[in-house]
């Protein structure tokens, strides 16, 4: 947000240093052609004025034709020049703007990754990182429209006052003549759409998520499910007439003032004639400065208005966005931690832990203790919503506890780097993404150069790379808008999991990985993921208790607290949660 404190050019300074370093030659190449851009503009008025001048003279027989030949060759090649610059502005505007938003967009990228992932928890993240991003397009203009404020157009302001003042000090009134009234004009239309646009944005956010609700990717399958469509096309029409009917009104006034202002601007213009007359009259300036001027009063004209409206006072709606931008890049500074290598052979101890996403006045996880023993598979259980996933996300080191210790090997949880993950832990997440990448780059991602094959995590995972799913075998790109095709939900979970197992580690956690597999081959993955996981930890989350009972040890769950643990068989015989809930699963297959 704007604070008081604030204005354009002290955000200007704030951001200045991140653009000059996106292309620091060419900001400073810039900025010469523009002012070399900026004389070859303003020398059109005294090369006009020698032209005109030169030829009366050679009409009235003062002069000899040659002359005036040449002062039509020089402007002749004034304006030719001015065009070569014209192009070259362009393409240095354009290339510096390419090379200074990649660096933005970058530094951004980076910033987001050095976050700490519980940020991630609270969602104005996202509208942040947003903002940021349009807060560095906006700082990118901010600067350059300054700039070129500074190198091109107060320079011809100033050219031409210079220039007036000397042909006669009466002169200098007329910049003020056209100044005066542009400004007032400019500066009241500004009002009004600053006003306008505060009003309607919330209306705009409206429209913009019917939108999303009636065209949107993720929205689209379930609107039509639900025939809803008809509902939100009401919504979206009776918001859009309310955006349309507040614009109408405002730019009916503004079309009022901008008229008044017109009139405003003529009757400056008119002094500014009158006066030229009169210094005509009196023999203060030549014929030829008097055409010359009046050719250049639209120039000068179009000179103020940029200056005192123009893309300056567009860009004033979006000053927020540019403070979002620093903001987010100010944000928390990374804790610079060494990666540290564990010894999983020490297990893991996690001693009275409780945790708390923000936002929420619920603890997901409340004094949790467990000690898990190295090479031992832990099944975790429990309905949804009792902290099973919370669980795995501070044991990956994802997120800290508010209180307690998860200690791993040596390490404590606090002493964990939270930004970088640890060497050796891998996971599959009951939420995996799905990358838009070839199938090899899907599942060595976590170490793209390594020369490991990735045939044996394929085949335990379940996947089979046949010829219809696979044209390229590894190769074939996973996802049909990159001319790739795309997997069933469970192929996509079998590349998760490959993804998971290929990734070296002492410490495998399974987050309900398999919930679009069937449950016999559900089983079979998990058959095959203990053999393998033999030497190492590893924990699996699952809402089939079948497949629970593989492991060496069952952990079951409830309100973020642990209620009952131990191996399938002493649970059954606890006859608690977990023999209730495994009873009741397996009537489903009996009644089958
Ligand atoms: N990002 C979040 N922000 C706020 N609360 C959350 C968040 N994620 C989970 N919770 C809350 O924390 C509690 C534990 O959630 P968690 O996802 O760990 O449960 P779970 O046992 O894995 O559930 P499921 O079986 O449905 O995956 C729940 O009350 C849930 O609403």
């Amino acid at each position: 947000m704007k604070t008081k404190s604030e204005n354009i050019f002290t955000i200007f300074i704030k951001v200045l240093p991140d653009i000059f370093h996106g292309a620091p030659v060419h900001f400073v190449y810039m900025n010469i052609v523009a002012l070399v851009y900026s004389v070859l503009w303003f020398s059109i008025l005294p090369a006009n004025n020698y032209m005109f001048d030169t030829i009366i003279k050679a009409a009235n027989g003062q002069a000899s034709v040659k002359y005036a030949i040449i002062a039509i060759l020089i402007v002749f090649a004034i304006l030719t020049i001015q065009h070569v610059f014209n192009g070259l502005n362009a393409y240095n505007n354009m290339y510096q703007y390419f090379k200074v938003y990649g660096y933005l967009h970058y530094r951004i990228h980076k910033k987001v990754d050095q976050l700490p992932a519980i940020k991630f928890e609270d969602p104005s993240i996202m509208d942040d990182i947003n903002k940021s991003i349009k807060g560095s397009e906006n700082a990118m203009l901010l600067v350059n429209i300054i700039m070129n404020m500074i190198f091109f157009y107060i320079p011809q302001l100033l050219f031409y006052s210079i220039y007036f003042y000397f042909l006669n000090p009466y002169l200098v009134l007329v910049v003020f003549l056209i100044f005066i009234p542009q400004a007032i004009s400019s500066i009241l239309q500004s009002k009004f759409h600053i006003n306008l646009e505060q009003e309607v944005a919330p209306i705009r956010r409206e429209l913009d998520n019917y939108d999303k609700s009636l065209t949107g990717i993720d929205f689209f399958k379930e609107t039509r499910m639900l025939r809803a469509y008809g509902y939100f096309i009401k919504l979206y029409k009776d918001t859009q007439l309310l955006l349309n009917s507040k614009a109408y009104a405002v730019e009916k006034k503004i079309a009022m003032i901008r008229l008044y202002m017109a009139l405003m601007t003529l009757t400056g213009y008119i002094g500014v004639l009158y006066i030229l007359l009169q210094t005509v009259l009196s023999g203060a300036i030549t014929i030829g400065s008097f055409g010359a001027i009046f050719i250049s009063l639209s120039s000068l004209l179009s000179i103020i208005k940029e200056i005192t409206f123009g893309s300056f006072n567009e860009l004033s709606k979006n000053f927020g966005t540019v403070l979002n931008y620093k903001n987010f890049m100010n944000m928390n500074p990374t804790e610079k931690m060494a990666e540290q290598n564990i010894d999983f052979s020490k297990g893991i101890k996690i001693s009275n832990v409780s945790f708390q996403y923000p936002n929420t006045n619920k603890k997901a996880l409340n004094n949790i203790s467990l000690h898990i023993h190295n090479k031992e598979t832990i099944a975790i259980v429990g309905e949804n919503g009792a902290g099973k996933s919370t669980l795995v996300r501070l044991l990956l080191g994802i997120y800290r506890p508010q209180s307690g210790s998860i200690i791993i090997g040596d390490i404590e949880n606090t002493e964990r780097n939270p930004y970088i993950p640890q060497n050796n832990i891998s996971a599959v997440f009951q939420k995996f993404q799905k990358y838009a990448l070839t199938l090899k780059e899907n599942v060595t991602i976590s170490d793209i150069k390594s020369d490991d094959n990735i045939i044996e995590p394929i085949q335990n995972a379940g996947l089979a790379v046949n010829s219809k799913d696979f044209p390229q075998g590894e190769l074939t790109m996973l996802s049909r808008e990159f001319g790739g095709t795309d997997l069933s939900g469970g192929q996509w979970q079998r590349v998760a999991i490959a993804r998971g197992l290929f990734r070296k580690h002492d410490l495998i956690i399974l987050d309900e990985p398999t919930a679009a597999i069937d449950p016999i081959e559900e089983s079979s993955i998990f058959r095959t993921f203990r053999d393998i996981s033999k030497n190492k930890i590893a924990v699996i989350v699952t809402h089939r208790l079948g497949s629970a009972k593989i492991a060496d040890r069952i952990v079951v769950m409830d309100e973020g607290q642990i209620i009952e643990e131990g191996t399938h068989e002493a649970l059954m015989r606890l006859n608690g949660k977990y023999a209730y809930m495994f009873n009741e699963q397996a009537k489903w297959y009996e009644h089958e």
